[in-house]
């Protein structure tokens, strides 16, 4: 009415007030009597399950607001339209935008510009798996190894361009995974030293329990977990790392309890950045969405051969300087 706004708000944190809880609250005092007739704009639909906060759709009934624009449905089993449903029941006009499927939105996914990056995705792979959203990330040389035969030989495969790119997809990241021998041998960071933004939670399997303690990313900006057969004896002192026991091996069951773990811990997004032996175990058990694979320009003529990914669905590839970058999508 009156093309004013009259309240905004968002939902700051899980656990927190969900956004319409926040949007109301804004509302000045001169303009409360105005809410019935204020059309209400939602991202997501309005929950209708008691959880930690009351329920929005009761909420907005309270409220009297005859007029509700909803950008998407809400994938969470048991809302999924049933919100949509009850405000309409109540006789509330519930508009959605755009034109809306119930299951995921084609659109996300053939955009390649927003793959991995639609929180959409996150949530919906969450709720409906109960696994975090995983991207698989590794670079290769132009005939498709990883690293170099002379596994102590210093060696770097992508661009400085693709490299800050990685820093950038790191910081809309939760968590990073890697794999012991990756830690060990190259004694990553796991930062976006390169690009601003959040540092994401480092995640190591080590299944053989190789891992010391020692190595640089527990000494990071950010504690990390690791997932370990053997707890090491000595982590540095005031180490904040989170030791999580496992089988010392690689199956679906221990990458699946892994992942759940991960959920639990509230990690919504995470990205495989290798090796080959963790990566190759991600698409053997078909625990991925998604897959990042950059091509450098040199042949590296021996080494550790780079994962295949089988079952793909090639949705993009382009250029980042003299790299070849190229995206796939798992089919469900
Ligand atoms: N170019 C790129 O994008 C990247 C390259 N790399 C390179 O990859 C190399 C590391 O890769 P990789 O050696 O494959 O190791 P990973 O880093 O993938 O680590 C895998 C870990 O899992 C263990 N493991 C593997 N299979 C099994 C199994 N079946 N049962 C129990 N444990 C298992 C390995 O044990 P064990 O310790 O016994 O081997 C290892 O500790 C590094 O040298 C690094 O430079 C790493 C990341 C990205
Ligand atoms: N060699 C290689 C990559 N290697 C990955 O980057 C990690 C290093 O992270 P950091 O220490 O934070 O810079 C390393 O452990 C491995 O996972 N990545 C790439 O984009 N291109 C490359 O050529
Ligand atoms: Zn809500």
């Amino acid at each position: 009415m009156n093309d004013t706004i009259i309240g905004e708000g968002y939902h700051r944190q899980g656990g927190q007030a969900h956004a319409e809880v926040n949007c109301l609250k804004s509302v000045k005092a001169a303009d409360r009597h105005r809410i019935p007739d204020a059309t209400l704009y939602v991202s997501l639909e309005p929950c209708c399950i008691i959880g930690k906060t009351g329920a929005c759709s009761t909420l907005i009934l309270q409220h009297g607001i005859r007029t509700v624009v909803v950008a998407q449905r809400d994938s969470t089993p048991g809302v999924d339209g049933a919100s949509l449903a009850l405000l309409r029941a109540a006789g509330v006009t519930v508009r959605e935008y755009p034109d809306f499927v119930a299951s995921m939105p084609r659109n996300v996914l053939a955009l390649p510009m927003a793959i991995g990056t639609a929180p959409y995705l996150f949530r919906h792979t969450l709720v409906t798996t109960g696994r975090p959203y995983v991207t698989l990330k590794f670079a290769q040389s132009a005939d498709g190894f990883l690293r170099p035969a002379d596994r102590k030989a210093a060696y770097w495969i992508t661009n400085p361009i693709s490299r800050r790119l990685v820093h950038r997809w790191r910081s809309s990241e939760t968590g990073i995974i890697v794999g012991a021998r990756t830690v060990i041998e190259d004694d990553p960071s796991l930062t976006t030293r390169l690009w601003p933004g959040p540092d994401p939670v480092p995640i190591i399997i080590d299944p053989r329990g190789r891992i010391t303690g020692q190595e640089r990313v527990f000494r990071g900006p950010v504690a990390p977990i690791l997932y370990t057969s053997l707890a090491p004896k000595s982590l540095p002192k005031n180490s904040e790392a989170t030791v999580v026991i496992i089988p010392a091996d690689l199956k679906l069951a221990t990458i699946e309890f892994i992942l759940r773990d991960l959920a639990k811990r509230r990690l919504a997004n995470v990205t495989v950045e290798g090796g080959a032996g963790l990566l190759n175990a991600f698409i053997r058990h078909d625990l991925w969405d998604e897959a990042r694979v950059f091509t450098g320009p040199n042949a590296l003529g021996d080494g550790l051969a780079a994962p295949e990914i089988h079952h793909n669905h090639l949705i993009d590839t382009t250029r980042i300087g003299s790299d070849r970058l190229t995206y796939f999508k798992r089919l469900p």
